[in-house]
């Protein structure tokens, strides 16, 4: 019998404190997050946000601990799955395969090749596929491939993105009914999604179909669960300047306030564990912000964790993914046709793309040099005494 490695891909959380830094550093640092006109200031500004956020985040994970409780969660999850698949008569072994924090995914592939895996099953933990996430993931693995000759030579099968397995669905349903089910007028409780948002630029330039996936998951649960209660998608945990995609949780939740709603049954749509944008940002922020709304009772659905029907959706899936056929990981990698590439290749006359990408670097570089200016204290603007 084949020894089957599931590797289940997850983004990785800070399990202390002083690893907030790093994490951030890491998340910033990888291009799929932060899409710039100029690789080579992919480091540095990584280094930047990651130093200016890192107080702020480490006050979020405080509130929920000290830090996320993501690898703990996705320990079980890979437990429970490997005993699942092996009840099954699968010869299953799962890795956990971080992006940005321990364990991290070339850790999970050298323990897959230490323990002489004969295939291997690749299985995001987020049910909607983004560039962000599984495409990152995926990215990575690719190069892992290409630069591995030993971990090429495994045949590899890959789940793109699950939102409308059934099993997944039902399990969904199960949490959100019980939820209703708490509210003081089950029927009339309003249904609130509230997915991870992305920039609109991801969507409309890239080609990410993380957007219409989400509609659809959202649509589906509510047709599985055959309950006639009012819902709304938003989008949370918006970072920096740049518009992400629209309504935002907390403008949407105003607008129930306004609208009269007093009872809300909030969904976790993006995340199959609990981390800190369930536990700090809406158990805790927008709870603040739904009570100034006037929203009354506002209930939380659990994250799916190991809730056995769930485990049952993940089983199925690797199941299924093992009666195909291998794959190359390019085929989940590649972008559009209408994807505008950083940096543009060919220089053009006039106002068009390539002259909005040359802008874009040179505004990254007279804000690099004044940055530098400042942290330093000498050059051109304090020579003419203007800093
Ligand atoms: C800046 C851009 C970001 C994009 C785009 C993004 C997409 C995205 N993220 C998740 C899931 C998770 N994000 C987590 C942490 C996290 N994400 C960002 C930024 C972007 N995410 C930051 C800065 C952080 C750190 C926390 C913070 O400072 O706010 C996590 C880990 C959470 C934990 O418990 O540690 C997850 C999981 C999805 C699903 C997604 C796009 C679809
Ligand atoms: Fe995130
Ligand atoms: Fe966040």
């Amino acid at each position: 019998m084949a020894r089957i490695g599931v590797l289940l891909l997850n983004l990785g959380g800070p399990e202390r404190i002083q690893d907030v830094g790093p994490f951030l550093y890491n998340l910033f640092a990888d291009p799929e997050i932060i899409r710039l006109p100029l690789p080579q200031l992919q480091k540095p500004l990584a280094w930047l946000i990651s130093s200016l956020r890192t107080r702020r985040s480490q006050e979020a994970y405080r509130s929920i601990g000290g830090g996320s409780p993501l690898r703990r969660i996705t320990d079980q999850q890979a437990k429970v799955l490997q005993s699942e698949l092996r009840q099954r008569r699968i010869d299953a072994t799962t890795y956990v395969a971080m992006r940005y924090w321990h364990p991290f995914t070339e850790s999970a592939v050298a323990d897959i090749k230490a323990d002489e895996m004969d295939e291997v099953v690749v299985l995001p933990l987020y049910p909607q596929f983004s560039i962000s996430t599984s495409g990152s993931s995926f990215r990575l693995l690719e190069r892992l491939r290409q630069d591995d000759p030993a971990f090429a030579r495994l045949p590899l099968r890959a789940v793109g993105s699950w939102y409308e397995q059934p099993r997944y669905l039902q399990a969904m349903t199960e949490l959100i009914s019980a939820t209703l089910d708490q509210a003081n007028a089950p029927d009339k409780a309003h249904v609130f999604f509230s997915a991870h948002g992305v920039p609109k630029s991801y969507v409309e330039e890239a080609g990410d179909p993380y957007q219409e996936q989400i509609e659809r998951c959202a649509r589906l649960i509510m047709d599985t669960m055959q309950r006639d209660n009012a819902y709304t998608l938003a989008y949370q945990s918006r970072v920096g300047p740049v518009e992400w995609l629209q309504p935002y949780t907390e403008d949407a939740l105003h607008g129930l306030g306004e609208a009269g709603v007093k009872e809300l049954v909030v969904v976790p749509i993006s995340f199959v564990g609990e981390h800190i944008e369930t536990l700090e940002e809406i158990d805790i922020e927008y709870r603040h912000v739904a009570a100034e709304a006037g929203i009354e009772n506002f209930l939380r659905v659990p994250a799916l964790g190991t809730h056995p029907t769930f485990i049952h959706a993940l089983a199925d899936l690797v199941e299924t993914s093992l009666a195909e056929e291998p794959v190359d990981l390019a085929t989940f990698t590649q972008l559009p046709q209408k994807t505008k590439l950083y940096p543009q290749e060919k220089w053009q006359w006039g106002w068009n793309n390539s002259s909005e990408v040359w802008n874009g670097r040179l505004a990254m570089l007279g804000f690099l040099a004044i940055l530098l200016e400042v942290l330093s204290g000498h050059g051109p603007l304090h020579a003419l005494g203007l800093l």
